[in-house]
Formats: structure tokens, sequence, C-alpha cells
């Protein structure tokens, strides 16, 4: 099955949250910034390489975390969430180049996410990562 990777970016206490830009039902919604594992590729060098394009930000990926989610894609395909831990590099700071916005979030604020539906059942993992 095809897996996308996820990235749970915790810096100081607070989480990197992306809003979707497209396609048109999921614009607005909140994500965990990621995309498809590409053939022959690792999954946390897939984290890497998506966050180096999506938000051309240097991360260092530190373990699986949470459960992984099973969604259907947008051609009606199974595919498998599956999300890493990670810290940004020394001094790397995201940009939204393909996200509509960029927010940092504390624990208290998780529940107040709009997020992608298939992303509700990380809220316990991530608050977990979040200290709380
Ligand atoms: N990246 C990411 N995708 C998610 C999350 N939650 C969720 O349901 N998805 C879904 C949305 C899409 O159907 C699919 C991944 O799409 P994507 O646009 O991020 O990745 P992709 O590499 O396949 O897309 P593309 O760049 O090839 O267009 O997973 C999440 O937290 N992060």
């Amino acid at each position: 099955m095809k897996v996308v990777v996820g990235a749970a970016v915790v810096d100081g206490g607070r989480l990197l949250v992306a809003q979707r830009a497209e396609p048109p039902d999921m614009r607005g919604r909140w994500e965990l910034p990621g995309g498809s594992v590409e053939d022959g590729e690792s999954e946390p060098d897939a984290v890497v390489r998506e966050l180096h394009e999506e938000l051309a930000y240097a991360v260092v990926v530190q373990g699986r975390l949470g459960p992984d989610v099973p969604v259907t894609g947008r051609s009606g395909e199974s595919l498998l969430l599956r999300f890493y831990r990670c810290a940004p590099a020394e001094g790397a700071v995201p940009v939204a180049l393909e996200h509509l916005a960029l927010r940092w979030v504390a624990a208290d604020e998780l529940d107040g996410v709009a997020w992608l539906p298939a992303d509700e059942v990380l809220l316990p993992a991530l608050r977990a990562a979040l200290g709380e």
C-alpha cells in the first residue's frame, strides 16, 4: 500500500501545523506537512524531502509517532498515513510555499484546530509529544 508520511515537528513545546490549499474539499483544513514516499526511498528520507520541498525547512527525524491511519486518496486509492516526530535543524524556519498558512500550536490548542478528519486519531499522541 502507498505510504504517505507526515511530520510532527515539535519545537519549544509547540507543534507545527499547516493549512492545505488543495484539493478544494481539503482547502482550509490543517494537517501535518508531508506527502507520498517515492519508490526506493526510506520513510524518514521522504519526510526530509517533503519538508524541504513544501516548506524549505530542514528537520531531523526522531522516530515514529502515533498509529498508522488508513485513508482513501483523491483517485480512490488506498493510502496509509504514517507520522514521524521531528525536530527543526538548527536555525531553520519553515515557509508556506504550498500551504495557505503555518501555525505553531500548544497542547491546549490541539482540539481547536480544524484538522483533516483522518488526523483526529493522532491527537492523544500529539498531546503526549507536547508534554501534556
Ligand atoms: N501530508 C498529509 N496528508 C494527509 C494528512 N492527513 C490526510 O488525510 N492526508 C491525506 C491528504 C491526501 O489525500 C494524502 C496526501 O496528499 P499530499 O498532497 O500531502 O501528498 P502527495 O505527495 O501524495 O501529493 P502530491 O504532492 O503528489 O500532489 O493524504 C496529513 O496530516 N498530512
